[in-house]
């Protein structure tokens, strides 16, 4: 079974990607499988290191969108792109925009070691 912590790193991180062209969430949300069943309508992967994603669990608790109270905001922003799913786009072709930021990004922490297991939001 997958656990937070890889689900995560599956769903969100790309370190040594970056979205060259308009297809990379068309083919990154097909190649980390969040395209089966229905098309994910939001996601964000990281351009940057894992273990610089991993230290945002050390800043301080910040309440998360569900209520809880373990989420954390990176102290500097990031290199992110967002996947939206088009208005067009029709399960099984799931078509997004891809777009590049430079934002903060809050996650939620989890575990022993305590690590990444939810992506909150990019403000
Ligand atoms: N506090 C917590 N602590 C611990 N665990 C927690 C906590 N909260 C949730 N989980 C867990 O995470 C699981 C999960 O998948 N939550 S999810 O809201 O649907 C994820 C969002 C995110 O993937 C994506 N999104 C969204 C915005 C954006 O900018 N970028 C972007 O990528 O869209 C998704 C939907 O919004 C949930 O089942 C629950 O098990």
């Amino acid at each position: 079974k997958e656990s937070g912590a890889m689900k995560f790193q599956r769903q969100h991180m790309d370190p040594d990607g970056h979205p060259s062209n308009s297809s990379y969430c068309n083919q990154m949300m097909r190649r980390r499988k969040m395209t089966e069943g229905r098309c994910k309508p939001v996601n964000t992967f990281v351009h940057e290191p894992l273990v610089d994603v991993q230290a945002i669990c050390l800043q301080r608790n910040i309440t998360c969108k569900n209520g809880q109270p373990n989420c954390h905001k990176s102290s500097s922003s990031m290199n992110i792109t967002d996947c939206r799913l088009t208005n067009g786009s029709k399960y099984p072709n799931c078509a997004y925009r891809t777009s590049q930021k430079e934002r903060q990004i809050i996650v939620a922490c989890e575990g022993n070691p305590y690590v990444p297991v939810h992506f909150d939001a990019a403000v």
